[in-house]
């Protein structure tokens, strides 16, 4: 009998998850060994997010190896436009001192200027004595990180070509009008996150309002780079959608009575699949 390709066992026990969870939640694949990283493209087709898990990943190969793996996974990731977590260790020494090394706190903005949608902490916040001097340390690298003109530079040069598809299409017109206009937030009315994960792809740098009547999406749309979720009824027309677009981005502190909204949204409303409409709408 012929033996199972590692690609096949790990997409049958993905595909085996996803049976038991029956929709109700997304898969987050934690890469930690070296038969996953040559299997990222199938693993990527099918997980809502991953995590680099650099502690496992360090046990089960040198550690000088893993820096590059991090980095394939992160730009494999950005590709694709599916979330990525980069975890462990990142300020390890605050498990019992009020602040990081300073290597420590490079690491974290290299996963940031890298594009990773999110840094974890483990043991800092677990176990630590510092837990909160942990995530505030972590707080202010990361925005400090995005506030350096050098980010947007590095973002942009990792930045690979949107796919030819709808969804992909409306986040690249978002991003085209937010170099245009000074916007004050894109709004994605979504039922199932993509067309808020395609915006930001996108990393146009504007916050991005991920409306949803579901709150299971919202809950996912918690872990995606620039994205507020929002939980909101079903509208109606466009006119509904975009009074309560607007009402939306003022009670999240984003307004700006000079600067416009750009709206996502698929007609007929309510109906899933349907993304086709984007619109300019000014705040006052
Ligand atoms: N609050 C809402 N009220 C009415 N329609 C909504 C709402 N939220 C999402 N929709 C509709 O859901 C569809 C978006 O879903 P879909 O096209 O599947 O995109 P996504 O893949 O982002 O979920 C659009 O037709 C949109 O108008
Ligand atoms: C996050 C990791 O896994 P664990 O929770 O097992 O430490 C890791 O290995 O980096």
């Amino acid at each position: 009998m012929q033996r199972r390709r590692p690609v096949d066992a790990i997409k049958e026990s993905i595909l085996e998850a996803k049976a038991i969870i029956q929709g109700r939640a997304g898969i987050v694949a934690k890469l930690e060994k070296p038969a996953a990283i040559l299997s990222l493209e199938a693993i990527l087709a099918e997980t809502d997010a991953v995590m680099v898990a650099r502690g496992d990943l360090g046990v089960e190969m040198p550690a000088e190896q893993v820096p590059a793996i991090q980095k394939r996974i992160v730009r494999a990731c950005r590709r694709l436009g599916k979330p990525v977590i980069v975890a462990t260790q990142m300020l390890e020494s605050m498990v019992g001192a009020p602040v990081p090394t300073r290597a420590e706190a490079s690491d974290v903005a290299t996963a940031i200027y890298d594009g990773a949608d999110a840094v974890m902490l483990s043991a800092e916040s677990a176990s630590g004595k510092y837990p909160v001097e942990s995530v505030a340390m972590m707080d202010a690298i990361v925005r400090q990180t995005e506030a350096d003109p050098y980010y947007g530079d590095a973002i942009e040069a990792g930045h690979t070509p949107p796919g030819v598809n709808i969804p992909d299409a409306i986040g690249l017109a978002a991003r085209s009008v937010a170099g245009l206009l000074d916007l004050a937030a894109m709004v994605a009315y979504t039922s199932s996150g993509a067309s808020a994960l395609r915006m930001a792809r996108e990393r146009s740098g504007v916050p991005i309002i991920g409306m949803t009547p579901r709150r299971s999406t919202a809950r996912r749309l918690a872990l995606v780079w620039g994205v507020n979720p929002f939980l909101c009824h079903d509208v109606m027309s466009v006119d509904e959608m975009t009074e309560v677009a607007l009402k939306t981005v003022t009670q999240l502190g984003f307004a700006d009575p000079c600067r416009a909204v750009v709206i996502a949204a698929g007609m007929p409303f309510g109906t899933p699949g349907t993304t086709n409409l984007l619109r300019i709408a000014q705040m006052n």
